[in-house]
């Protein structure tokens, strides 16, 4: 089996202020090198999903699993090292802390994770930057740098351990198309080439078109 993530019969209730299913039966794979995304109207429980498949909320019912392997009730401790060798994670609003350097930055994961030198994480980080043609940028502080770059900043941070899935939450939504645009591109060419697997939740139509698969949901469900 070549599915980096699996979601099995996901559910999950809220139970304030009202019981509220908010997620039934969810159903649905991604494989190695996919490039998927979610969409669907506001509130029919996207974020709620990418905080389950993230492993970010174990209060669910269903089965999860990551690279073949069962997460779904594994301690704290296990999954947060999980999330941060294996899911790499870009957001709306970047994130950067803004009195480091662009490189410091994009070293904090690999940092966390403690598998390699300091020498080691800083070649890794400029390799990232100069994948993404932002090497230039390294030295800068965060702070004095445009939006777009700011997310490509986040996206090198996103990839520093080398994951096996991107999970986006509206990555673009903060963009002008120009900068969206060379967001799609830098995803497509990582899924292309480097057998990275993507799961975009989105608004944007013309960004989800492009990939390779839309998982359409409507309140709490996907539809078919
Ligand atoms: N902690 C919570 N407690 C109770 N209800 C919640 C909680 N978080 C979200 N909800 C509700 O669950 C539903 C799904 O929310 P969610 O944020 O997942 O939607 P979404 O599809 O991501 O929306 P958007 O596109 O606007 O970001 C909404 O009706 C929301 O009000």
């Amino acid at each position: 089996m070549d599915n980096v993530l699996e979601a099995r019969h996901i559910d999950k209730y809220f139970k304030k202020p009202v019981l509220f299913h908010v997620l039934k039966d969810l159903n649905f794979e991604i494989k190695k090198g996919e490039f998927a995304s979610i969409m669907g109207k506001s509130g029919c429980g996207k974020s709620t999903l990418l905080y389950i498949l993230s492993t970010m909320d174990t209060d669910y019912e269903g089965e999860l699993y990551l690279n073949n392997t069962l997460v779904t009730g594994k301690d704290n401790q296990y999954l947060s090292y999980l999330r941060n060798k294996h899911i790499g994670f870009v957001f709306q609003f970047h994130y950067l802390l803004s009195e480091f350097t662009v490189l410091e930055n994009v070293m904090l994961p690999a940092k966390k994770l403690a598998e390699k030198s300091l020498e080691e994480i800083e070649q890794d980080a400029i390799e990232k930057l100069k994948m993404l043609d932002i090497d230039h940028l390294a030295p800068k502080r965060a702070s004095r740098i445009s939006g777009g770059e700011k997310q490509r900043v986040a996206i090198a941070r996103a990839l520093i351990n080398d994951p096996s899935i991107i999970m986006g939450d509206e990555p673009t939504g903060n963009l002008d198309s120009y900068n969206a645009n060379n967001v799609f591109n830098i995803f497509k060419r990582l899924s292309d080439e480097q057998g990275l697997s993507l799961l975009i939740v989105t608004h944007d139509e013309e960004f989800a078109k492009k990939t390779d698969r839309i998982i359409q949901m409507s309140d709490g469900r996907i539809l078919q």
